[in-house]
């Protein structure tokens, strides 16, 4: 397994946000976490993560630090980029985990795969804090994949991006999936959440309420009881288009 998290929950001011979640993330995978704004997503992975306390048992917040951060990949919801850097010492900082702290052959080897990856070449030299919003979105993916782990938990990375981007986003997500990479990924656009991921969760209130492939978790009963919505299915060439009426 690449993460377990066992009967994790969460409070928050008070207010219990995350109730014994328990879930089980394989290599290869590409899981999409989905549900209604507030139902716990972020929580979810921050404790999985280590970064906000938690009850419950989380096989990764369970490392020491540096193992951690060369286990898991975090690409947060708030997309801040604290200092006027550019984009290649960005992405750099994802090797501050391994040996060569950023600085050794492997690390720059490492640092320009993920720029060309996130096709972020053109963008080398400029500070991260003048390219528009969603390109500083892909070079902190670029940073997120510079770290080079076996797991990548992302908040939204889709939120943003233009069509174009968010589809190559998410193919290059299938792809570290298919590398052998685990992903996990908040996403809302259930369409594309039902296109490219190889599993669902669907969280609730704070409860899975579903976690299984895509076909089985987008039923129209448990999309009526997480979102409150009724959805129009149209088969595409590409995979299924869900319109929520
Ligand atoms: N820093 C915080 N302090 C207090 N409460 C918080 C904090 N962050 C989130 N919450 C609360 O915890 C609950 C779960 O929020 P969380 O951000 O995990 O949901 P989410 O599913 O990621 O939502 P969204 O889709 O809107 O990003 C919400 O009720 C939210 O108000």
């Amino acid at each position: 397994m690449v993460l377990t998290v066992t009967r994790l929950s969460v409070t928050r001011r008070r207010r219990p946000v995350l109730h014994g979640v328990s879930l089980a993330l394989n290599p290869g995978e590409f899981v999409g976490l989905i549900g209604p704004n507030g139902a716990g997503k972020s929580s979810l992975m921050e404790a999985a993560l280590g970064l906000i306390p938690f009850t419950g048992i989380s096989t990764l917040a369970a490392m020491p630090a540096d193992r951690r951060a060369r286990h898991a990949a975090y690409l947060p919801q708030s997309r801040e980029i604290a200092w006027p850097v550019s984009v290649a010492d960005l992405v750099a900082l994802g090797r501050i985990p391994w040996p060569g702290g950023g600085r050794s052959g492997i690390d720059r080897i490492a640092t320009d795969a993920a720029i060309a990856r996130m096709g972020l070449e053109p963008f080398r030299k400029r500070t991260a804090l003048r390219l528009s919003g969603g390109e500083q979105n892909r070079a902190l993916i670029a940073r997120a994949l510079a770290q080079d782990t076996p797991l990548l938990i992302a908040d939204e990375p889709i939120a943003g991006l233009d069509p174009a981007q968010q589809l190559a986003c998410l193919r290059l997500f299938r792809e570290l999936a298919g590398e052998g990479r685990t992903v996990l990924a908040s996403i809302h656009d259930l369409g594309l959440a039902a296109r490219f991921c190889s599993r669902l969760v669907l969280l609730s209130n704070g409860h899975v309420l579903a976690d299984g492939p895509p076909e089985a978790v987008l039923r129209d009963d448990l999309l009526r009881r997480a979102f409150n919505i009724t959805v129009r299915r149209v088969d595409t060439p590409d995979g299924p288009a869900i319109l929520p009426v």
